[in-house]
């Protein structure tokens, strides 16, 4: 997978090269590339923004500049990217999500900042029949896209083939099956006067099976209904129904 990242702030991407996705850029899983979106600037302050139309409080991204970064960017490699922009005024990025992005051959995200990025930009890039999602990772206010992105990038890229040491992991996590994962314990058996559940040293597999999927069922049931509301039926067993 090829990824590209365009943004006034270079060096906030600079974690992607660390730790697991540093791994996956070593290994040459991904191939990483982040630009300075001033480079596409012709103008001795190098301005990327501007005065809103309609007045209003707040810059907006200017369209030439995102025009010419855009299709530079795009020219440097053959496959047809997904064009992500984070924006408060996405649709929820989800676990989901990451999964669909998984099986891209490549992403390019649009980091803005100000008050956004002149809707042109999205709007000539569609045009153009290009893929252009724009998603949010929640209902917070960001200076910038750039803090998405990392969330964004390390979601995907650990569902690639080789990323992780145990596939199985991704497949455990929470929300893959629907639900939240519920309470995890290590050794000691007993810390601060708190035992881990019996259960889990029974070595009855069955049933630590269950008692997993009971606290699951639980912990989405009390911090995130909606998750339970929106499984379809047949992802609910009897056993799941009896809890
Ligand atoms: N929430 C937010 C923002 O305020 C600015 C850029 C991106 C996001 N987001 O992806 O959620």
């Amino acid at each position: 997978m090829r990824i590209d990242v365009i943004t006034i702030f270079p060096g906030y991407l600079a974690p992607l090269r660390e730790a697991l996705l540093g791994r996956a850029i070593a290994a040459g899983l991904v191939d990483l590339d982040v630009h300075d979106l001033r480079d596409w600037t012709h103008d001795v302050h190098q301005a990327v923004d501007d005065a809103p139309y309609g007045g209003g409080p707040g810059m907006v991204m200017r369209p030439q500049v995102w025009g010419e970064a855009l299709d530079a960017v795009l020219a440097r490699d053959a496959r047809t990217p997904r064009i992500v922009v984070p924006t408060p005024a996405g649709r929820p990025f989800t676990q989901a999500t990451a999964q669909e992005w998984a099986g891209a051959e490549r992403l390019l995200f649009a980091c803005g900042r100000y008050e956004g990025i002149d809707q042109r930009v999205v709007d000539d890039a569609r045009g153009r029949g290009l893929p252009v999602d724009e998603v949010s990772i929640g209902d917070y206010v960001l200076v910038g896209g750039e803090a998405a992105v990392l969330v964004m990038v390390e979601a995907v890229v650990r569902l690639l083939p080789g990323v992780l040491g145990n596939p199985a992991s991704a497949e455990q996590d929470s929300f893959s099956d629907g639900l939240l994962e519920g309470p995890a314990y290590t050794r000691p058996e007993t810390w601060r006067g708190l035992a881990v559940p019996e259960v889990l040293r029974s070595g009855n597999h069955a049933a630590i099976a269950r008692w997993r999927r009971d606290r699951a069922l639980e912990r989405t049931a009390q911090r995130r209904p909606d998750l339970l509301a929106a499984l379809p039926e047949r992802a609910l067993d009897k056993a799941d129904r009896a809890f």
